[in-house]
């Protein structure tokens, strides 16, 4: 099992243009290639619509510096707070609002979520909702009981959270730790989404590497009910396999899972 990597190895040695690259880049980015992507901007647009989840405000747990996992939630919510815990992530999502040049380009995300809207070609129009709607960047550690402290906002109606909690959990009892931390975020009949890779233990990121919590579905769907969640869907993406891009990243799967927080625990 690979040492845990904590925050400060976050802070220290992750490069923001070099994971959007590694992971997004067209063509060759392992989460284009092995369609998890794609997969996920799909799960997203469904759930924002014919699935229902609406509100007034969302938390993004954990973005990074990407911004494709909320092309889809920015038309149905008004508010959306973006909370990582990384100094280089956060900057580089403040330069991504204000539009500075040289930036990753996610003009293959946008054409594919204007797609799924039935929207073909409106790609500056989504880009500058998402900017509107993105309110604040703030600093977050999912492992304290207020993520956000010293902030404390009102309870929202969504909490999204993809590719962080298996890079900031050391073991399971920590992962549901998280889980209830994250809880105290929404309000009752909100949504928690996770998007996830499962069945991994590292990633690289350039020279880096980063533990990951080594997941299955078992587990994040007992976590989610033993927490006070309702498993509204949960869809398991297999990998397809690619030696060069498996010494990447070693996972076998990515799963989407949404769930409906039913009481408070
Ligand atoms: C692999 S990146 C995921 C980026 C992006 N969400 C994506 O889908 O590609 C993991 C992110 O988790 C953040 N992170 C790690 N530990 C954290 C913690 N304890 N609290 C909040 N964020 C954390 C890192 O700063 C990093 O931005």
């Amino acid at each position: 099992m690979a040492t845990f990597t904590g925050t400060q190895v976050y802070q220290n040695d992750f490069q923001p243009k070099t994971y959007l690259d590694t992971y997004y880049g067209a063509v060759s980015g392992v989460f284009i290639k092995d369609g998890y992507m794609d997969f996920i901007l799909r799960k997203m647009h469904l759930a924002f619509t014919t699935g229902g989840v609406k509100g007034d405000t969302m938390i993004d747990i954990g973005p990074g510096p990407a911004i494709y996992q909320e092309l889809s939630a920015c038309e149905v919510f008004n508010e959306i707070t973006a909370a990582d815990f990384t100094d280089r992530n956060r900057e580089y999502l403040e330069k991504w609002r204000k539009s500075e040049p040289g930036l990753f380009d996610w003009t293959p995300a946008l054409k594919f979520v204007c797609n799924l809207e039935g929207r073909s070609g409106k790609l500056a129009e989504k880009e500058e909702k998402l900017r509107k709607t993105i309110k604040r960047v703030v600093k977050c550690d999912v492992t304290k009981s207020n993520p956000l402290d010293p902030l404390v906002l009102p309870k929202v109606d969504c909490v999204l959270t993809v590719g962080c909690l298996e890079c900031a959990c050391k073991d399971e009892e920590a992962y549901g730790k998280v889980i209830r931390n994250l809880s105290s975020l929404l309000k009752v009949g909100g949504h928690i989404i996770i998007g996830s890779i499962l069945g991994s233990t590292i990633f690289r990121c350039g020279s880096a590497q980063f533990s990951l919590i080594n997941l299955s579905e078992g587990f994040l769907r007992k976590v989610l009910t033993e927490n006070g969640f309702f498993v509204v869907d949960a869809e398991v993406l297999p990998r397809d396999y690619d030696k060069v891009m498996f010494d990447i990243c070693n996972h076998t799967s990515g799963i989407f899972m949404l769930a409906r927080k039913m009481k408070e625990v």
